[in-house]
């Protein structure tokens, strides 16, 4: 049985309009997260989710909003944001928890400025799909509940179909809520969000006293923030557009621009093609999340003194420090990571990004170095001194180590489907073609990135191997 509501309401009524969803015409349910909705507990059938999810028809417990609030874009203000084309519907209660139901391409809002407040199925696929892919490989992150397809055209660079999804997360509080309420100079409801995300994300401050209480909870933030991101560099996931109305306050993934992740690898990577600068490369994103957490400080000035202040962003600072540290010395396999692997993964990043190496394949085959298949390791590295090198320093580093522990470190951490942009974009193409079939099965195979099933190493081989020159860097325009 769902229970339903939208605690959002307890807020102050600028915070928000009460807007009813445009339905979509001829709305068709392309997908229902239904391991998603077990875990959350969601029981409506298929017509009920087609029906909430096209915005035909929603339980009366929902009550849509769009939210308002601002943020930095590419370094700049911008006062003028909120929901410009989703809604909160509200929140499900289950098992003592809270989750929102966040309707995106839900038609025009207050906030939807030039926008025509609708989303298309490309981006939707896209956004569907990374938040099954990350959750798998435990980075915290939004995930999309249910999709709908509807023909009704929509102009971006060229005609496209409408699409909408559900979007759960913690909350959909961001940093640029608190930017708003401190550039409105409006306290007493910066008070009233800060204990309403205190109360659904972390209730454990909520008897901390006041004057510790605020300090603690940007402390917090700041080290969910810095962990999630440290959890991206592993993975090789490049995130797009971090401006800080899509950096969520609970630390997880939030707003999916062009994303990707990383095919061969280079530190400075630009998954966003609008990103002429560079500002969101791959290497720029633990920095890119402190300056986040800044503006966020610098909006907490209202309750806190630049010595509080100073703590959280230096809470980042340590705390991506050992997140990173300890996941990439995972990654390569090393026991007793200690602060003297930071040059040798620094180095070996360097080298790789020097050789045109692919990411995930790299550990792939560093996982059989030394074993009685070596010969694949020197045939994928080749044979160069610089790697000749690299090679003994790693053979001493670990020479202590048992080599089946080595290896399965390794391969725990290795991820053998990883959702390409290739990938993703047959994905679309089958779903704009009206055929469901593929997205259906790889929300399946995402499950166990570790262990690709039989049927996706059999049918799908191509997913499976180094995507080839001309499937890398396909161009996904950032229009969403
Ligand atoms: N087609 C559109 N119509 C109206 N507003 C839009 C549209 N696309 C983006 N916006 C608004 O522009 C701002 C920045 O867009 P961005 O792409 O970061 O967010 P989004 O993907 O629309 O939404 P969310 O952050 O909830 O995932 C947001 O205020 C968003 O609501």
């Amino acid at each position: 049985m769902n229970h339903f509501t939208n605690h959002y309401r307890q807020l102050p009524s600028h915070f928000y309009q009460v807007i009813s969803p445009e339905p979509l015409i001829d709305a068709r349910l392309v997908h229902y997260n239904r391991s998603l909705a077990a875990e959350i507990g969601i029981d409506l059938n298929d017509q009920q989710i087609r029906q909430l999810t096209s915005g035909e028809a929603m339980p009366e417990d929902f009550t849509p909003l769009a939210q308002k609030y601002t943020g930095h874009q590419f370094g700049y203000y911008n006062p003028d944001l909120g929901d410009g084309r989703g809604l909160l519907l509200g929140q499900t209660l289950h098992n003592d928890r809270s989750w929102d139901l966040h309707l995106k391409g839900a038609g025009m809002t207050p906030f939807s400025r030039r926008g025509d407040g609708r989303a298309v199925l490309r981006s939707a696929v896209r956004e569907y799909l990374i938040g099954e892919a990350l959750h798998y490989l435990n980075v915290p992150t939004t995930r999309c509940l249910s999709l709908c397809h509807s023909p009704e055209p929509v102009y971006r660079e060229k005609i496209e179909n409408r699409a909408s999804y559900i979007r759960t997360a913690k909350t959909h509080v961001r940093f640029g809520h608190f930017e708003w309420l401190a550039e409105i100079n409006d306290r007493a409801s910066f008070i009233q969000l800060a204990d309403y995300v205190i109360e659904l994300v972390y209730p454990h401050l909520a008897d901390e006293p006041e004057s510790t209480r605020y300090a603690e909870l940007l402390r917090e933030v700041c080290i969910n923030t810095a962990q999630m991101i440290a959890k991206w560099q592993a993975v090789g996931f490049c995130h797009g557009v971090m401006n800080s109305d899509n950096m969520s306050i609970a630390g997880e993934t939030f707003d999916f621009g062009p994303y990707a992740f990383l095919d061969d690898f280079k530190i400075h990577y630009i998954c966003n093609h609008s990103d002429s600068e560079g500002r969101y490369a791959y290497s720029q994103q633990p920095n890119i999340g402190l300056w986040n957490c800044q503006v966020l400080g610098q909006a907490f000035a209202m309750l806190l003194d630049s010595k509080q202040i100073e703590q959280a962003l230096d809470a980042y600072v340590i705390h991506y420090n050992q997140a990173y540290l300890q996941a990439m010395g995972n990654k390569f396999g090393l026991a007793d990571i200690n602060e003297n692997d930071r040059d040798f993964i620094a180095d070996s990043l360097i080298l790789m990004d020097q050789s045109d190496i692919d990411f995930h394949h790299f550990f792939k085959k560093l996982a059989l170095l030394e074993s009685e298949r070596e010969q694949q390791w020197n045939d994928f590295i080749g044979d160069s001194k610089a790697w000749r090198d690299w090679q003994q320093t790693y053979l001493a580093r670990t020479e202590k180590q048992q080599r089946e522990h080595r290896q399965r470190q390794i391969q725990q951490q290795t991820v053998d489907f990883v959702l390409r942009n290739h990938i993703a974009q047959e994905i679309i193409e089958n779903c704009e073609s009206g055929d469901y079939q593929l997205l259906a099965q790889t929300m399946q195979w995402l499950q166990t990135p570790n262990n690709p099933p039989s049927e996706l190493q059999n049918n799908y081989r191509h997913f499976l191997e180094q995507p080839n020159a001309a499937m890398k860097g396909i161009a996904l325009s950032c229009s969403s």
